[in-house]
């Protein structure tokens, strides 16, 4: 037995009639696609947070379904679900037939949740990633409550310090001059006051979002060895995410100067610090945001463009010279990447399937450009 096509026809006769309408006709004929042009990059990260199973109301590595059609799964927004999708919609367009002047790559890469060392930041600089020739990349958002999607077309970026002050040390009973204790106590206030008016700067401008502005906590204290003996040394260890408009240079010379002016010994080092934000243009001029954007419109998507808060593979991207989207379709969601019970409604993620199959079309499909060979 022969299996049978949607409407019947056996599936050897549809794909014949596809081929058939490929108009490939000399003198100009069209062979669909055109390897010399810049592709596109659809990035997903393979690698989830850890869970806290008990604060979760079904187990986080099962995919539950509810009867409301909620997945609840670690990775169900982050980004498990992105991976799949590129996989449907990509999938769908094969199947459909279609051919696009631009060829379409899917990257699955390891350690983004750590910081993509091992992965993103290692495979942009490697001779298989410029074959790959990406004049653009999608890569992962985060979910919008709204009826809105939100767009990311840059990131803050990561700086990770840890203070470390050294002081006299000496009988826990006595006033002890110079200890490391206050030395270091004076420039954690001056971070939290940094803290505190950053905050205030982005509550009093409704204008601004999340990413707009540079934000900071401490997030780890270290030192001391018994409650009556004074230590000679403690640490305190910040994680900033530095606003894309920052001035680097001077932001690193306010750091020193706040642990100059605690006093002696006091110095800072990094754990992460990344110095080359890039701003994907969200206007007409960048072509990829026009294919994009018109796309979303003429699905009648609302776009909200911000800046990512925190740290995705799209910095390595983008660094490299690659414009870059960070893009999960997830809107009438509730944020719930790296929380519990992270999960994601069936309909929302079949959706999401749809708007790439259109999005894919229309940027695999933008015409050639200066920078194509
Ligand atoms: C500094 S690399 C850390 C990357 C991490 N990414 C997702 O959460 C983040 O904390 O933003
Ligand atoms: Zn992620
Ligand atoms: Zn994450």
């Amino acid at each position: 037995m022969t299996s049978k096509g949607p409407e019947g026809e056996h599936p050897s006769v549809t794909l014949f009639r596809k081929y058939l309408r490929i108009r490939t006709v000399q003198p100009k004929p069209d062979y669909g696609s055109n390897p010399t042009l810049s592709s596109i990059l659809l990035n997903s990260h393979m690698d989830v947070v850890p869970v806290f199973k008990e604060h979760w109301s079904h187990d986080p590595f099962e995919a539950f379904k509810d009867s409301e059609g909620y997945i609840y799964a670690r990775g169900a927004q982050d980004m498990k679900c992105v991976s799949i999708q590129y996989l449907e919609a990509v999938r769908r367009l094969k199947g459909e037939g279609h051919h696009f002047p631009r060829t379409i790559h899917m990257t699955f890469v390891p350690d983004e949740e750590v910081g993509g060392h091992q992965g993103m930041e290692l495979f942009v600089q490697q001779p298989e990633f410029q074959a790959l020739r990406a004049g653009f990349a999608l890569d992962e958002g985060l979910a919008n409550p709204t009826d809105a999607f939100t767009v990311f077309y840059s990131e803050r970026s990561p700086w990770w310090v840890r203070v470390t002050s050294t002081g006299r040390p000496g009988h826990g009973s006595r006033f002890i001059e110079d200890t490391a204790a206050e030395k270091l106590h004076k420039v954690v206030t001056s971070i939290l006051t940094f803290r505190e008016k950053e905050r205030q700067r982005l509550q009093s401008n409704p204008h601004l979002k999340e990413g707009a502005v540079t934000s900071v906590n401490l997030t780890k204290l270290e030192g001391g060895v018994a409650y009556n003996v004074v230590p000679a040394t403690m640490s305190a260890s910040f994680d900033f995410r530095v606003a894309p408009d920052v001035d680097l240079k001077a932001f690193e010379e306010q750091l020193q100067g706040w642990c100059q002016a605690a006093g002696e010994g006091v110095t800072f080092e990094f754990a992460q610090k990344w110095t080359k934000p890039r701003v994907t243009p969200t206007d007409d001029s960048n072509p990829w945001w026009k294919a994009f954007s018109r796309a979303c419109k003429d699905m009648n998507l609302t776009l909200e463009p911000e800046i990512f808060p925190a740290a995705t593979d799209s910095r390595y991207l983008r660094a490299v010279g690659v414009p870059a989207l960070g893009f999960s379709p997830m809107n009438r969601t509730p944020v719930l990447l790296h929380d519990h019970d992270e999960r994601l409604h069936e309909a929302v993620f079949l959706r999401g399937v749809d708007i790439y199959t259109r999005l894919l079309s229309a940027l695999a499909s933008v015409p050639t450009l200066p920078g194509d060979s």
